[in-house]
This record gives structure tokens, sequence and C-alpha cells, in this order.
């Protein structure tokens, strides 16, 4: 796994920046204000006391000195209004700022190569990005820091303007405190980012047994494996692990909080007991030693709080840095390329391919080489894990293939477009999902505006017309009840049938079917084989299956065995070969249905 690139670089800084400007250029305007109007309002308690002061100590005349306060009152009121209107604005501006962000990493999940779904750095890196807008105040409070940093360093420069009238050495003095300070910072800084890195697949794991917990789907198994004490062990050995390194990290930041606030101490004592010698010393007066003192707290106040807000911009940065990594992990796959332009006849070819998934040791298919014409019906069977559906992955693009090529109309699948490839293709895999969204928006997801007439022809092609027809939202039924305490949940069978609708209602000429009819009573079943040749006609249909009397209708059947394709050719011609396995597997098939 790769780390957070920890140099310091502006790649997220811009990032943020082009967001805000996307969001509102108005925002940078209002940012300068917020910035201007704190900076003024930090001289206030700085220079009215010494100017009250030297009133009273001096003429004190009642009209100056309620001229004097009200204009310090009136100042202030003015400053804290203008700066909260403005800050309400930026606030909801940082909204916007933030769903853009989250709109991006949702975007990146849905687009980035589907291999990266699967691997444990790329699910890291994702998790970084997500710190980038929850840990320490996210995007959210990074302007408001940005803001509170700049109006700080003015005001310092401001403050070390009035104590250099004083004497530099005060100065010099503030000065070695913070670099202390700032040493210790820096180390709780550290412990802080490895404490967070440390902890992302801690949380990663954490997350998915408690989404785990919160999901539904797994309610049955949880129920009937007792999966329920395996949960809460994982979630508490995870929540445990935080524990323990946050116990670790409390206990380094409090040893340094400690000491840096011996530090300031040290400073205040010198620094005031020379003041109070000046004034003895009838070197400065009462209202100058006011303002200094101010002046003194002040520039130690803000130096503390600017190398805080420098720590969390820097961290901050980092993660922004983390959000950029991630939304610019690069698709391996190639997506542009020609133009699809298939028409009949077309033909699929693979030509010695083999495959090994990413992270595997092992390849999973070994040396296939299959050709596919237009309009043929393939059939692939064999025992679990032989491949049938890697070679479907395959096929489809979700992955490419390690060695050899897939070809179509004699052209590397990899040098078509790469969504106009995808579009050739209408597959249900085993594990389909729906959304909590209507039978419609389900069924239609992806496809424009069709007629109706097309969606309820869909549905009686898989015998789901009467049943979406009974309910009385018909087709805007909404599928579950997360939403809509009138959803319906459909049956397995059921559930199987609206994904082979989904699948005939996008249209495309080639149509994969992974265990259609698993979850099929045996009338459904029926009622699909006898139907397959309308249901895919004219397009070429590829199935996969255990039940191998329904592979009969199929032109051709491949027989995968261990990642290889050992036998090739139509029922009747396996059948023939006595040594067949095959043969074998459909005998033995068989047999059960013999009374
Ligand atoms: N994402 C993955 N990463 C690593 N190995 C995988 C992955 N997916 C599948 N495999 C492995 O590849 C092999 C083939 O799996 P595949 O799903 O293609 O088999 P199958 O023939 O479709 O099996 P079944 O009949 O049980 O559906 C299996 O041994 C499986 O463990």
């Amino acid at each position: 796994m790769q780390s957070i690139n920890k140099r310091f670089n502006l790649k997220g800084l811009h990032l943020l920046l082009s967001v805000v400007w996307k969001t509102s250029p108005f925002v940078f305007v209002t940012v300068l204000l917020v910035t201007l109007a704190n900076t003024a309002l930090q001289f206030i308690p700085v220079l009215m006391p010494k100017i009250i002061i030297d009133e009273l100590m001096g003429q004190c005349r009642n009209s100056i000195l309620a001229r004097d306060i009200a204009l310090f009152v009136a100042v202030s009121l003015g400053l804290n209004v203008f700066t909260m209107a403005l800050q309400y604005y930026i606030n909801t501006k940082n909204l916007e700022i933030t769903k853009e962000f989250n709109l991006k990493i949702g975007s990146k999940l849905l687009t980035m190569d589907y291999e990266y779904t699967e691997s444990p750095a790329a699910l890291d890196k994702k998790e970084q990005a997500y710190q980038a807008i929850s840990a320490s105040g996210g995007i959210t409070s990074l302007l408001n820091t940005l803001i509170s940093t700049i109006s700080s360093l003015l005001s310092i420069a401001g403050l070390i303007y009035i104590l250099s009238t004083l004497n530099y050495l005060i100065i010099g003095i503030i000065v070695l405190i913070i670099l202390i300070n700032t040493l210790l910072q820096r180390k709780t800084r550290n412990i802080q980012y490895s404490f967070w890195h440390k902890l992302i697949p801690v949380n990663r794991e954490y997350n998915y047994f408690y989404r785990t917990i919160l999901d539904f789907n797994f309610g049955k198994d949880i129920r009937l494996y007792n999966i329920k004490d395996l949960l809460l062990q994982k979630s508490k050995q995870n929540m445990k692990k935080t524990v323990d390194n946050m116990m670790e990290l409390t206990n380094k930041k409090s040893l340094y909080a400690c000491v840096t606030e011996i530090a300031v101490l040290v400073q205040q004592g010198v620094i005031y007991g020379y003041m109070a010698y000046k004034v003895l010393n009838n070197s400065i007066n009462i209202g100058s030693f006011t303002m200094y003192v101010s002046a003194v707290y002040k520039l130690s106040q803000n130096i503390n709080l600017i190398i805080g807000y420098i720590i969390n911009l820097s961290q901050s940065l980092l993660y922004l840095n983390a959000f950029v990594e991630f939304i610019n992990l690069p698709n391996q796959k190639q997506r542009t390329g020609q133009p699809v332009k298939l028409t009949n006849p077309y033909q699929l070819k693979l030509v010695n391919v083999s495959f090994k998934y990413p992270a595997a040791e092992q390849y999973t298919l070994h040396n296939v080489s299959l050709t596919l014409n237009s309009g043929d019906r393939l059939s692939v069977v064999g025992m679990n894990g032989s491949g049938k559906t890697t070679l479907i992955k395959l096929i489809t693009r979700l992955y490419d293939p390690t060695e050899g090529e897939i070809l179509l109309n004699g052209v590397n699948i990899k040098n078509y477009d790469y969504t106009e490839y995808l579009d050739l293709f209408s597959v249900v895999f085993q594990d389909f999902r729906f959304l909590a969204a209507s039978l419609k928006d389900n069924i239609t997801v992806g496809q424009g505006c069709k007629e109706r007439t097309h969606l309820l022809e869909t549905l009686s092609k898989v015998n789901l017309h009467e049943k979406i027809e009974g309910f009385v939202n018909q087709e805007d039924t909404m599928l579950y009840k997360i939403f809509d305490e009138q959803g319906v949940d459909l049956s397995g069978g059921e559930s199987q049938r609206l994904a082979i609708a989904r699948a005939l209602y996008k249209d495309a000429p080639i149509v994969i079917l992974d265990e259609p009819t698993a979850a099929l009573d045996p009338l459904s079943e029926y009622h699909l084989y006898s139907h397959f040749n309308d249901l895919t006609a004219n397009k070429t249909a590829i199935y996969i299956s255990h039940r191998l009397s329904s592979c009969k209708f199929c032109d051709t059947i491949a027989v995968f065995q261990r990642g290889q394709l050992i036998e090739k050719g139509s029922h009747e011609e396996l059948m023939a070969c006595s040594s067949g396995i095959y043969r074998e597997m459909f005998n033995a098939q068989a047999k059960q249905y013999v009374i």
C-alpha cells in the first residue's frame, strides 16, 4: 500500500480553490472581507484600554471619553455583525463545496476500473479520500481555517510593530517559546497523522462489519447461522484497536500540551516583570502598559493559534492530496477507442486467453480459445469454480485477459470505445442487485425513455406482468420498503425474472445469462426455456447453467474444467463421446429424474 504522499504539494489546495471558484467566485471576496474584519477586531482590545486610560489619567474629558467608548463599541458591533453575516454565507457555501467533494468520490467509485473494487490498496485510498471530507472538520473547516490563518498573520504583523516600540527582546523571547511549541506541535501532528493512517484498515474492517449489521439483506443468514456473535466480536475487536490507539495518542498529546503550557507561563512571567519594571522606572505610562500587556497576550495567543491553524491546514492539505490521489487513480483499462459498429454477421473470438485475478497466484483461465458467431447460442457448463463466470467477466471487460486476446470482428476488444462496447451486452450475473427505486426505474435504468408497451411486453416475456399489474402503483411500485411502506419485496425467483427483464429491456445484441434459472420454480423454468429462442431472437446468447438438460437447446456447449475448455460441441456430439465429462455429468443428473 502506497502511503499518502507526505511531501508538501499544492494539488489538494488547487483542487479546493477550483471547487470553491466553481461553487461561487464571490466566496473569495467574502473570505477576504472576513479576514480583514477579523484582523481589525483583534486590535480593538489592544488599543481601546490605552486610549481610555490615557484620557482618564490626563485631561479626563467626559465628552471625549463617551465619544471614544461609543466609537469602540459601534466599530466592534459593526465588525462582528458584518463578520457573522459573511461567515453565514461562507458556511452555506461550505456545505455545497463538501457536497461537491462527496460527488467527486461517488463519481470516481462508479467509474473506476472494476478491479479496483476488489483491491485493498485502492479501498484504503478511498478511506483516505473520505478522511479529507470528514477528519478534523474536513473540507468545511478548511476555508475557515484559511481565513483564521491569514487574519492571525496580519494581526501578528501589527502586534509585532506595536511591541517593537517597546523592546525587540520581548519579540525574541516570544519567538523562542514559539519555536519550542512548534516543535512539540509538529510532533503531535506526526503522531496524530500516523494514528489516523494506522487506523485506516481498522476503520475499513470496522465499517464493513458495522454496515453488515445494518444491512437487512444479511438478516436471514445472520439469524439462521447465528452470525451475530461473530459480527459483534469483530466489531468489538476493531473498536478495541481504535480505543488502544486513541489512548496512546491522547497520552502523548497531553504530555506535549503540558510542556507547551509551562513554556508559555515562563514567557509571560519574564515579559510582565520587564514591563512592570518599565512602569516603575517611568519609561512607560499605565495606558501604554495595558496596551503592551494586551499586545503580548494577543501576540502569544495569535502565534499559538496560528501554529494550530498551520498544523490543521497542512494536515487537511495532506488529506486533500490523498483525495486528489484517489480521484486521479488511473484507470488501467483503455477506455477510448474506435466506435463499435456492429452489423450482422459478426464474430466474437477468444484467442489463447489466460487470466489471473490481480491478487491471485494461480491462473483461473488457461489458454481458452472459443469462437462465437452472431446468432449463436452457446452454453457454458462445468463444475463450481471452473471459471465460467470469469469467462463472462473477461468478455464484458470487467477484467482484461492476462494473456491472449478477445477479438470482435478481428479487432481486440480493448481497442473499442469502452462504453459502446459494454452497450453490446445484456448480462444477468448470479449476484445481480436492484436499487430501492420503482420497478420501472430498476428495469429501464440507463436506457432512457421507451414506450410503456415495451416495458409491459418485456415483463410478460418473463411472466411478471400479471404480478406487477396487480400492484396498486403497477410498475411505479417501489422495490423494497426502505423508502416506501407500500414497497414490495420479491421472492428469489421473481427477482431473478426481474433481472432477466432488465437485461431484455436493454435489448442489446448479445445476451448473457449466468445461472438464470437457479431460483426459478419448475414452471417458470419451463416457461423461460420454451421461450428462450423468442427471448433471444436475432441475438447472440451465452448461457451458463448447471442444469444440463436446459443446455440442449443451445447450438454449442462449452465444457470447462479447472479453467480449461475441455470439450465443445452440440449436445448430441458431446453425448456421443463415451469418455466425455459432459456425458458423465449429464447422465449423473439424469439419474436423479428417473423414478
Ligand atoms: N475476484 C476474484 N479474485 C480472485 N479469485 C477469484 C475472484 N473471483 C473468482 N475467483 C476464483 O476464480 C475461480 C473461478 O471462479 P468463477 O466464479 O469463474 O467460477 P464458476 O465456474 O463460475 O463457478 P460457479 O459454478 O460456482 O459459479 C474460483 O476458484 C474463484 O475462487
